[in-house]
């Protein structure tokens, strides 16, 4: 079972440069929570932060009830290694074949014999659609092998949290529809907490149970799916319905007035919008109790919006 990350009025500034203020939200244990914001909004800085990388200014990170912002290095050391993280690009060893990078961290951080290296390394390929390409180098294969092969990476310690740093990015939309079931698949098999950053609209309304917005420095937003994907905010409705009118700019963010009559045109208030469905974990994987609310919700939801069409 994963565990819950509790995040509590966190600031973040590097020099004067504010990045997010007073950040709170609850990430539940064994759920999938997806973090979205416009670029430079400081996602990825928050990722690093959960994980004892970056110091926050203020605030506190609650990992299993340790607030890892007053942890020493060597604690925290043994905190991280609840964690698991997916670096945008895989962040492979380029000299290194897959065999040896995935393997790494056993060998790094245990001191299991190389059978049983060998034995967790095979597993976690399998999971992730990978065997067979042991003896390939990063440089050898695609973007979207180079992925699954930084997701093996991130299993093979069997982590509480994995952190997913746009798992997404640079992959064709099958790819994409793909890591999405592998990573609805993976959640119900290990049961971790998931933090995904993302900027695929698509995944973001699919696979999480929680949604989160960042934007001119603070969390907009943090709640279920469904409530993210119903609100009425105009920042968040822009940004889930990938539009220009709203509050989002090119650059910078836009003055009000110029706001209200974008907001104005687009004449979609009172239109309930759609919540789309959700991923379900493939035939075969069972799935955890948790599952079961999960499915009230979603009828409950059918049946509301059956009641209002
Ligand atoms: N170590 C650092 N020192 C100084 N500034 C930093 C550091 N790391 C990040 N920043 C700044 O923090 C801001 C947020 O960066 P971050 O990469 O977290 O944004 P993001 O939301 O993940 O962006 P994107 O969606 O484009 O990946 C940027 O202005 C960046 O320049």
């Amino acid at each position: 079972m994963g565990v819950e990350i509790c995040v509590e009025g966190l600031t973040k500034s590097f020099g004067r440069q504010v990045i997010w203020q007073d950040v709170s939200l609850t990430l539940p244990a064994g759920e999938v929570s997806v973090m979205l914001g416009p670029s430079g909004t400081g996602k990825s800085v928050f990722l690093k932060t959960l994980v004892g990388l970056l110091k926050p200014d203020r605030g506190s990170v609650k990992v299993a009830g340790r607030d890892i912002t007053k942890l020493r290095e060597h604690e925290l050391y043994e905190v991280r290694k609840l964690f698991g993280v997916l670096f945008q690009d895989g962040a492979l060893f380029g000299s290194m074949n897959l065999y040896d990078n995935i393997a790494f961290p056993l060998r790094e951080h245990t001191r299991k014999p190389e059978s049983e290296i060998r034995r967790i390394v095979l597993e976690k390929m399998d999971m992730v659609g990978l065997i067979g390409a042991e003896s390939k180098l990063p440089g050898e294969i695609s973007g979207g092998m180079r992925k699954r092969a930084g997701l093996a990476r991130a299993l093979v310690l069997d982590p509480e949290i994995i952190l997913f740093d746009e798992p997404d990015s640079g992959l064709d939309p099958v790819r994409v529809a793909y890591l999405n079931q592998l990573i609805v698949d993976l959640n119900a098999q290990i049961d971790a907490t998931f933090l995904i950053v993302t900027h695929d609209i698509a995944s973001a309304r699919q696979v999480p149970d929680n949604i989160g917005l960042l934007f001119r420095r603070e969390l907009v937003m943090f709640g279920p799916r469904e409530r993210l994907l119903t609100s009425d905010e105009p920042v968040v409705r822009q940004f889930l319905h990938g539009r220009m009118q709203g509050p989002i700019g090119m650059a910078e963010e836009k003055d009000a007035a110029q706001v209200e009559q974008e907001l104005a045109q687009l004449d979609d208030t009172g239109r309930i919008p759609e919540v789309t469905p959700r991923l379900l974990p493939g035939p075969g994987i069972t799935r955890p109790p948790r599952w079961e609310a999960i499915a009230r919700r979603e009828a409950e939801l059918h049946c509301a919006e059956g009641a209002g069409a």
